[in-house]
């Protein structure tokens, strides 16, 4: 093994935030390492939709290249920008324990106290249409799903990025991942996690990728690997998977151990929101491998096919 880790990392403050961590865990493991950013093509453009870029993985193309040109040694990404099918000669080395999983609504003082209130809980609001930002096709389907009145305007580009778009707005609020603002220690005073939206599979999680024949390298993550996580995770992408494959579609997903079960949740919606599947079942931990592939599959044989085939026409 190389005696400095060459760390692939996009070059975003949530990224080197991330990369950094892994350059904290490695060396408690007595092992150097060094930080190499890289720009991915998600990060170059951002004004493109990301569903509209055409490609999966336009966050960790690049690093997935840099890897297997033996440019750097792992590469560290948000879990949910992962596409599911890793690309051949690159492995998952480690999943990092999970961080919180939640969407946040952040929020302008236009918003009433009271409408904040039924938002936070997801109940009705007919009375106002508020205009609300992402870049999501997923937060987007949900939101309208609850409120379809409301508008619902793009918003893309790093966390700083859309944080100062909101600011420079008259929108009333825009959804992040909680995760990806309290990391970097920028969380709003104005903001509250929308319980009762279903995150990206995979979000809150980080995976350290590396090439399949660095058996080393391999041995030394698998140190920092969570096996909680990693279950947890694996059903909800497999779930994604098993509908549709993609990694921006209208596909959400939350796995969970507690007292020796999985608990799993996960729906599907069109992207206009008006038609959703849900889908909840809890599995004993020895028995839950596929959970989240027979969670697909059940919401398939309801209706689901319908609204893949619906998302597909829509991209
Ligand atoms: N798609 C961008 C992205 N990828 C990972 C995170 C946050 C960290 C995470 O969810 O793990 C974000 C920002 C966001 O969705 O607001």
């Amino acid at each position: 093994m190389a005696s400095v880790i060459r760390i692939g990392t996009r070059d975003s403050r949530l990224a080197v935030w991330q990369a950094s961590l892994v350059k904290q865990l490695l060396f408690q493991q007595g092992q150097e390492a060094i930080l190499v950013p890289v720009k991915s093509e998600g990060d170059r453009d951002q004004r493109t939709p990301l569903y509209a870029m055409g490609v999966q993985g336009v966050f960790t193309r690049v690093l997935d290249a840099a890897l297997l040109n033996d440019r750097i040694d792992v590469a560290v990404h948000s879990m949910k920008d992962v596409p599911v099918q890793l690309p051949e000669g690159i492995t998952a080395g480690a999943i990092l324990p999970r961080a919180s999983y939640h969407d946040l609504l952040v929020f302008k003082d236009s918003v009433l106290p009271e409408h904040l209130e039924r938002l936070k809980n997801g109940i009705p609001l007919p009375e106002a249409t508020l205009t609300i930002a992402t870049g999501s096709v997923r937060r987007k389907a949900q939101w309208l799903q609850r409120y379809p009145h409301h508008i619902l305007e793009p918003l893309r580009g790093n966390v700083q990025t859309r944080l100062q778009k909101l600011r420079d707005n008259s929108w009333h609020g825009a959804i992040f991942a909680a995760a990806g603002l309290e990391r970097i220690d920028s969380r709003p005073e104005n903001a509250f996690t929308l319980d009762w939206m279903l995150p990206a599979p995979a979000q809150g999680a980080i995976l350290i990728a590396c090439r399949e024949d660095d058996a080393p390298l391999r041995e030394l993550c698998d140190k920092l690997n969570d096996p909680e996580t990693e279950l947890c995770v694996t059903e909800e992408r497999d779930f994604l998977a098993t509908l549709l494959g993609g990694c921006s579609t209208p596909i959400s997903a939350h796995a969970y151990v507690q007292e020796g079960k999985l608990f799993f949740k996960g729906n599907i919606c069109s992207p206009d929101g008006r038609d959703c599947l849900d889908v909840a079942c809890e599995s004993p931990l020895a028995a839950a491998r596929f959970t989240g592939r027979k969670a697909g599959e059940q919401l398939l044989g309801q209706g689901g096919d319908h609204i893949v085939a619906k998302i597909k026409n829509a991209g």
